[in-house]
């Protein structure tokens, strides 16, 4: 059976899309999915997306996420930001989405090729420097840097990755992060699942976002972020440690169309 698919890349951290209203995928296919984000012998993509009915009347898709390894995984910011772009292109919506992801339900604007998505709310209660954990929708660890282009990503990024502290919850995301000035951050993420650093990681320049605010590196809740494949920008809103209102903003791009054999 052939499949229809577009890659669509949203700074730099890209996907492979199916529209699977269908049911056309074979969704435990770990292999697969696995062997199609392979960068030598597939399309190459740090993650696949299903695009779905959802069962809710009132949503308008539902998001399925697998990590380049080939498994369901937890939400993908960029991810969700490229298939709301890949929902407009199939004509499921015009400027504005909801729908149903993993962690629960996103509302999303598209204008253009930018695409704003809102997450979930974030408690940052008693997190300080030498502690920092945040889960935006996924697990993210963060560590600030003098200098993030001398890291090795991948090296470093591992040994935190397999760590004792985070074995026993299915590993984490790890961001390094430099202060450029009063409310931008360079981030590099290495990411979980793909088993390396990727260009960009939504959920995890919005962890750096929160995290940087509630430690006083800044007092803007504009915080904008800079990652190997480009600039995104998080807003929000705090009471106490409790922050709402989260938007996660940036570009996507759709890269070419294809189909796969299956
Ligand atoms: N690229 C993503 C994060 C995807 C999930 C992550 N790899 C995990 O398994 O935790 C993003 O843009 O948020």
């Amino acid at each position: 059976m052939n499949i229809p698919f577009y890659k669509f890349h949203g700074t730099g951290n890209d996907f492979i899309m199916v529209d699977n209203r269908n049911d056309i995928f074979s969704k435990n296919n770990t292999n697969l999915v696995h062997e199609l984000c392979h960068r030598r012998f597939g399309i190459g993509a740090d993650g696949l997306i299903l695009l779905e009915n959802s069962d809710n009347a009132s949503e308008d898709f539902k998001m399925v996420y697998y990590n380049s390894d080939g498994n369901q995984s937890s939400m993908c910011g960029n991810g969700g930001r490229c298939l709301v772009a890949f929902a407009k292109l199939l004509g499921v919506i015009n400027e504005k989405a909801t729908f149903n992801a993993i962690d629960g339900l996103h509302e999303a604007t598209i204008d253009g090729d930018i695409v704003s998505l809102k997450m979930q709310d974030v408690l940052a209660k008693g997190i300080n420097e030498d502690e920092l954990f945040l889960d935006t929708g996924s697990p993210h660890h963060i560590l600030f840097s003098e200098q993030v282009g001398d890291i090795n990503v991948k090296q470093d990024g591992a040994s935190i990755r397999y760590s004792e502290k985070y074995e026993s919850s299915g590993g984490t995301n790890v961001n390094f992060v430099q202060q450029k000035d009063e409310n931008t951050f360079l981030v590099r993420t290495y990411e979980r699942g793909v088993e390396d650093e990727t260009y960009s990681c939504g959920t995890g320049v919005t962890a750096v976002a929160i995290a940087v605010n509630a430690t006083g590196k800044t007092d803007s809740n504009i915080v904008f972020l800079e990652t190997p494949g480009g600039k995104l920008r998080v807003s929000f809103e705090n009471n106490n440690g409790n922050y709402y209102n989260i938007w996660l903003t940036g570009p996507t791009a759709k890269v070419f169309k294809g189909e796969f054999e299956c």
